[in-house]
């Protein structure tokens, strides 16, 4: 069966605060190369204290357990031996901090067209800088990798859906590390034509995750719903096809940017709607995240076999170090009933010779408190 498992452990709720001094043993089992995501309080449209940010890594640790293609050894890590229970596995990490940076004169490429949450967050995180809408969440990460653009955007996660498995897909195919993490509220608005009434409206176009988001919201209204690549995209469509049996979910600022009328605001299933975005950049880090700052770091740990066996050991190694575990999501592509999944493709970036994309069935996504350059983590 090809089954998607996911666990999100409230940061505070878990083990108690960790204490800072190493764990009493240092045979503790290893099994991450981490690099690490450091990240402040939650941190929603920009109004946290402790603002998310720093440095957010994301590459293979190859055999040799290279951190971030920098074969930086983090201190940590008890070995840089690439097997679990006698598979090879890569293991990958995103570190954030914290935000309220000066964007002027950077570039960032998001997905869609002016007015989408993307470019929100990516204002919101770098106010001041230069948005480039690009196509497909694939185009803004090539446009990096590709040097065209200073950071891309993408969103990760969302507290209605959980980890959008497919962009975190994306990102395991990059040698781009994390740079900074946004939590966004989405609020959604249904818009139309100007003049076009609620009850005119057959059928309402937007991105798959605000279609979803706002689920029941559409059934009550009774509409017909079509995916399209982005919220602001289907204003415009909108707008430039005078549709008039059809409305948008989008924001009230893609309703101002392209003069549609807001006919419901708040049309979320659950109020409590924040989506979580990563900005990448080509590495090293742009952001220094102090080892003594308030950090989480991501990581990925890849493998071919014994699942559970890896999952244990996971969850083993972070409580013996006492340390607190934000996220656990444990993808698992073979194997079972059901439709079997293509595997993860990851680039190892660690490998000898050219950064090579490989194939794992097996991956947890996992985020800790704790900076990558804190030798407990
Ligand atoms: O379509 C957009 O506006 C996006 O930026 C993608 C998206 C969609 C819904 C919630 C968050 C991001």
């Amino acid at each position: 069966m090809a089954y998607t498992s996911s666990l999100h452990l409230s940061k505070h709720l878990l083990l108690p605060k960790p204490h800072r001094a190493r764990p009493s043993s240092s045979r503790s089992p290893s099994f991450v190369r981490a690099a690490r995501v450091v990240d402040g309080a939650p941190h929603v449209n920009g109004q946290s204290k402790k603002a998310p940010n720093g440095k957010v890594q994301i590459n293979g640790a190859g055999e040799k357990g290279a951190v971030n293609g920098h074969g930086k050894k983090g201190p940590g890590v008890v070995n840089g031996k690439t097997h679990v229970n006698g598979h090879d596995r890569i293991h990958l990490s995103v570190t954030t901090g914290g935000g309220g940076q000066d964007g002027t004169g950077l570039r960032v490429a998001y997905q869609g067209a002016p007015g989408a949450y993307s470019e929100f967050a990516a204002k919101t995180a770098l106010p001041g800088c230069e948005t480039v809408p690009c196509r497909a969440f694939a185009d803004a990460l090539a446009a990096v990798d590709r040097g065209l653009v200073d950071r891309a955007i993408l969103p990760v996660e969302s507290t209605m859906e959980g980890t959008a498995l497919r962009n975190y897909d994306l990102l395991l195919r990059h040698d781009l590390v994390v740079a900074q993490e946004i939590n966004l509220f989405v609020h959604y608005c249904l818009l139309a034509m100007p003049g076009v009434r609620a009850t005119e409206v057959r059928r309402v176009i937007s991105h798959p995750m605000a279609l979803a988001h706002c689920g029941r919201a559409l059934a009550r209204l009774g509409v017909d719903r079509e995916p399209v690549e982005d919220t602001a995209g289907a204003v415009e469509m909108l707008r430039s096809n005078m549709m008039l049996d059809t409305a948008a979910i989008a924001s009230p600022r893609a309703a101002d940017l392209y003069g549609l009328d807001v006919l419901a605001h708040g049309l979320q299933d659950e109020s409590w709607n924040v989506t979580r975005f990563l900005l990448l950049s080509k590495p090293p880090s742009p952001v220094a995240v102090p080892v003594d700052a308030d950090a989480k770091t991501s990581m990925v740990v890849a493998h071919r076999g014994g699942s559970m066996a890896v999952v244990l050991k996971v969850l083993s190694a972070f409580s013996s170090r006492n340390i607190n575990m934000s996220k656990l999501e444990v993808i698992n592509n073979e194997g079972g009933v059901g439709e079997p999944r293509p595997p993860v493709m990851i680039l190892d970036t660690g490998a000898r010779g050219a950064p090579t994309l490989r194939a794992f069935p097996h991956v947890l996504y996992v985020d800790c408190e704790g900076a990558a350059d804190d030798p407990l983590v």
